[in-house]
This record gives C-alpha cells, sequence and structure tokens, in this order.
C-alpha cells in the first residue's frame, strides 16, 4: 500500500468504502479509494451541530449520507474510470444503482465526449433486489434552504419566495466569497456547507488522471438534502431554469449537455428518488423549471438589489487559481450570454455598468457570440440558453436604437438574420411558463401569479 502510485490505465476498482457522519461536530466523511490504494476522504461539514437525531430522522440521515457518497464519488471515478465498482460498506438496491447509472453516465456526458470515451454500458453499480418504496413521513418543519451560486438564477428564486412569504434559508456549499456577499445582501438566515475534496485528487490530476466536468449541481443537491434534514426542513429549493435541458448538438457524437444535471430529467429522477427512498416530505424542486433564461433575465432586471454583488461568470468559482478582478472577466460564454440575455430587459446604462463593459460592441467578442448563436458553431459547454433564446434577444436588440449600431448587433442583423425564418426570432414564446416542475403544487400557483404580474 505505501509503494502505490496513481497509475490511471493499471486500476482495476473504484471503491467506495465507506461515510460516516458525526452528529456531534456535523461533519461527514466521504472514503473512496482505487484498488488498495490510499483513502481518499471528502469532507462535508454542516454548521449547526450537534445535531439532535431520533430514530426515523436517523435512519434518513444515514440514508441521504450513502446517496451523497455514492453522488460524490464522481469527482475521483472519473480519474481513472475502472472497469469494476465495489461497495464495501452497505448494499444498494436495483433503483439506487439505476439512479446512479443515470447520473454517472449523463454528467459525465461531456467529460466522456472531450476524452474520447465511452460510457454506456461500461458503469456498473452492484446492488441487490428493489427495497421496494416507502420512505416515511418525518414531520419535516414547513421551511426551504435554497441553495445560492452567486449568479441571478438563484437571486430571482430568493426573491420570489421572500415575496411569496416562503420563509427560507439562503445555503451554499464551499468557501466563495462572492456567494457569501450575495447571501448577506438578501438580508436572510445562511447556512454555508463547507466542502473539501480528497486532496490526492488534485495530485492525480497532475499525474495523468482523465479529467473533465462532473455533474456539480447534482452533487450539491445532495448535499443540500443532507443539511435539510439535519436541520428539519421540508423543502430544498434550486433554480434550475427550462433550458438548462438542452444541450449542445455535436455533428457526429448528437447531443452533449454540460448541465445535465441542472436539467429536468436529473431533477424529476433525484427529486423522487429521495421522496421514495429518504423522506416521503421532503421536496427537492427547481422553482426556476418553468422558466427560460430569457424569462429568468426579465425578472432580474426587475430589481436592482444585486448589481454590485452578483455575478454569473464561473471564473469566480475555482478551487485553486486565479478569479477575476471585477467579477466579469467579459470573455467567457457565460458573460456573453448573461449580457446578452439581460440587455432586452434593462437599460443599457445599467447592464454596462455591471459587466464593466460594453459586450455587443466588440468585435473581438465575435466567436463566442457566434457559438451562443449556434452560427458555425455548436452552443459552448456551459451554462447558457438555447440557440434560439440568444438568437431571439440578438433580434429585439437589432430593433432598438440605443443598440442596433453596436458591432456584433449590427453584424447579426446584416450577416445572419436574413437567414433565419423571422418567426423564430420572437422573444415573447420564449418567456412562456411551462408546465414540466415538480414545484409543490400550493406554491406553484402562487409563483405563476407572481411570475406574470
Ligand atoms: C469553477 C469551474 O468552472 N470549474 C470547472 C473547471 O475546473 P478547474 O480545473 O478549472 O478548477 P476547479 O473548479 O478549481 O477544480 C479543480 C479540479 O477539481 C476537480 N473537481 C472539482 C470540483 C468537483 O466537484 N469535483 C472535481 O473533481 C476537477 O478535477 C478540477 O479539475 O473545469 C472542470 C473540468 O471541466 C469543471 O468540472 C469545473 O467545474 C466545477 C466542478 C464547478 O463547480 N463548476 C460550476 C461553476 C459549473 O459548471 N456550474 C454549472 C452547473 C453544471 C452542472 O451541474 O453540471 C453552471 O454554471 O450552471
Ligand atoms: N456553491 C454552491 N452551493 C450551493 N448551490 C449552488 C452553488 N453553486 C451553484 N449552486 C446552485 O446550482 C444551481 C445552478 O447554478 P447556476 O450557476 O446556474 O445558478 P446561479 O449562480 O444562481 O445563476 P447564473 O446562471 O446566473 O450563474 C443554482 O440553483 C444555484 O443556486
Amino acid at each position: 500500500m505505501t509503494d502505490w502510485k496513481f497509475q490511471r490505465d493499471a486500476i482495476q476498482t473504484f471503491r467506495f468504502v465507506r461515510c460516516t457522519f458525526d452528529a456531534a461536530t456535523g461533519v461527514a466523511q466521504l472514503v473512496y479509494a482505487f484498488d488498495d490504494g490510499p483513502e481518499l476522504v471528502e469532507t462535508i461539514t454542516v454548521p449547526g451541530a450537534p445535531f439532535t437525531l431520533d430514530g426515523e430522522r436517523a435512519a434518513a440521515v444515514e440514508r441521504a449520507l450513502q446517496l451523497l457518497h455514492l453522488i460524490t464519488g464522481v469527482s475521483y471515478y472519473k480519474a481513472a474510470v475502472p472497469d469494476e465498482i465495489r461497495i464495501d460498506s452497505y448494499a444498494i438496491d436495483a433503483d439506487t444503482a439505476a439512479l446512479l447509472t443515470l447520473i454517472y453516465e449523463n454528467g459525465l456526458g461531456e467529460f466522456a465526449y472531450r476524452n474520447g470515451l465511452n460510457l454506456h454500458g461500461r458503469i456498473r453499480f452492484p446492488h441487490g433486489a428493489n427495497a421496494g418504496d416507502g420512505a416515511p413521513v418525518l414531520g419535516l418543519r414547513e421551511h426551504a434552504l435554497v441553495a445560492i451560486g452567486g449568479g441571478k438564477d438563484s437571486l430571482v428564486s430568493i426573491e420570489a419566495l421572500r415575496t411569496l412569504g416562503v420563509a427560507q434559508t439562503v445555503t451554499w456549499v464551499g468557501g466563495s466569497q462572492l456567494i457569501k456577499a450575495c447571501a448577506e445582501r438578501t438580508g436572510l438566515p445562511t447556512l454555508n456547507v463547507g466542502r473539501a475534496l480528497a486532496p490526492q485528487l488534485f495530485d492525480y490530476n497532475r499525474e495523468g488522471a482523465w479529467n473533465g466536468h462532473i455533474p456539480v449541481t447534482v452533487l450539491n443537491s445532495a448535499i443540500l438534502v443532507l443539511a435539510a434534514l439535519l436541520h428539519d426542513v421540508d423543502q430544498v429549493v434550486f433554480s434550475n431554469e427550462r433550458s438548462a435541458s438542452y444541450g449542445s448538438l455535436i455533428e457526429g457524437a448528437g447531443e452533449v449537455n454540460h448541465q445535465w444535471s441542472k436539467g429536468w430529467a436529473c431533477e424529476s429522477a433525484f427529486g423522487d428518488h429521495v421522496q421514495r427512498r429518504i423522506a416521503a416530505d421532503l421536496h427537492y424542486y427547481s422553482l426556476l423549471r418553468p422558466l427560460s433564461e430569457l424569462a429568468v433575465a426579465r425578472q432580474f432586471a426587475k430589481s436592482d438589489r444585486y448589481d454590485a454583488h452578483f455575478s454569473s461568470c464561473n471564473r469566480n468559482f475555482h478551487i485553486l487559481g486565479e478569479r477575476p478582478a471585477n467579477r466579469w472577466c467579459g470573455v467567457c460564454p457565460k458573460c456573453h450570454f448573461v449580457f446578452l440575455a439581460l440587455a432586452p430587459f434593462m437599460p443599457k446604462p445599467r447592464l454596462v455598468g455591471i459587466l464593466g463593459r460594453n459586450l455587443l460592441d466588440d468585435p473581438a467578442q465575435t466567436a463566442g457570440y457566434d457559438a451562443l448563436l449556434e452560427f458555425q458553431d455548436h452552443k459552448p459547454f456551459e451554462c447558457v440558453g438555447e440557440g434560439r433564446e440568444s438568437r431571439a434577444a440578438l433580434a429585439a436588440l437589432a430593433e432598438r436604437p440605443e443598440w442596433r449600431e453596436d458591432a456584433l448587433v449590427e453584424r447579426f442583423a446584416r450577416e445572419i438574420r436574413p437567414q433565419l425564418d423571422a418567426g423564430d426570432l420572437r422573444i415573447e414564446p420564449l418567456l412562456v411558463l411551462d408546465d414540466e416542475q415538480r414545484i409543490p403544487p400550493a406554491l406553484w400557483e402562487r409563483l405563476r401569479a407572481h411570475l406574470s404580474a
């Protein structure tokens, strides 16, 4: 064991070694290993300890901990993608194995595509027969843990829930100062869950591990489910919009969705599983599922409360490495898209003030915008709206005197718009609310009225 070296292609087995939770400290340890190599220990710390857990709630916490262990393993499994998966210290049933296969295969879709790997049929979680449905009703208190990511989406949800009078705690995972500042700006109760990846993963990455995107949203979701049980809360609320269900269309490969774990397929499978197998009265849902990215942007633009605090630029959220000096790098797909999506709904000086520059008047950004428009390129592997949303937003700006002379708007009107069907360029149809969602029905009725106001 002391001589063990990470040799990606020689590794045969990925092991889920054990998971533990200490109610006195709020610390969960999620332990993995390759073959008989060193233990890889990821640590999750839920503030609020000590936690007093009675019989049924303690059992639900144990089930949530195992689900978290199984989902979080994706970060380590991907480093070698070995043929065999083993679960050393507990057993899972066929339903749980099916959920995990769905999450690993699809959540690692971009990773597999970029590395030229085929994961279909390769990910096999050992399992027994189905244990049957029947998670108990725990009598959880009516309260929402709302995930906050520092960008516009979660802020739209938080403000909607505030307006609708839903009691909420603004919750985030990890040490981002930007998210903390946004959370504090809400003026609501906050909960910051600590997360430390096993340090060896960074060594393995340097030593030739497979690397690439992992389904981080479902991982954060599993963390919040555990935190909800510990804090006796009946709702875990995310802010994943309808557009997240659509990936990039790649010639020869089909659809590859960077944000698969923000999509409806993941939300419905994960949310149903939580209610069937963990706690029948724990509701996991995305409040923004009925909305397109443009509809979310329109909603965000209604208030300027967060203009000086939020950022959707993912470059702020690296564990290691540099972050943009003024919250917006201005050159990545998310900066491009958010600028474009907000532009039809916000006065121009306000938007330029938020990002610090006018991205649509910068010819150097042409290729970036072409990818968003799916013009001579595919939609970027990032959390951006659908191509039709970008095209509709630019078409709207091409009609506005304050925007139409800007370099990229003018180019769109001259070169790209004539190749498109005018009927597909209207914004209004993209703002219609969708019915595919799992928001608690009474809340959905009130939310629909609020969003339509
Ligand atoms: C901040 C970011 O975008 N990171 C992505 C980037 O990672 P990078 O290597 O540049 O830096 P770090 O994030 O600091 O990660 C260092 C290494 O750690 C590993 N890792 C990290 C987190 C984790 O949960 N598991 C891990 O294994 C990984 O090996 C890193 O190399 O590129 C990576 C490869 O494409 C991405 O996976 C990183 O994405 C993060 C996991 C992340 O948190 N990204 C979110 C900002 C993000 O993409 N959110 C999407 C949601 C999409 C989804 O749910 O799938 C969004 O904006 O909506
Ligand atoms: N560190 C985090 N902890 C908990 N939840 C997070 C974290 N980062 C992102 N999320 C949540 O994951 C979901 C997807 O994140 P995403 O980045 O799309 O949203 P956002 O930051 O609210 O908005 P934007 O799209 O403008 O960046 C959101 O519900 C967000 O709240």
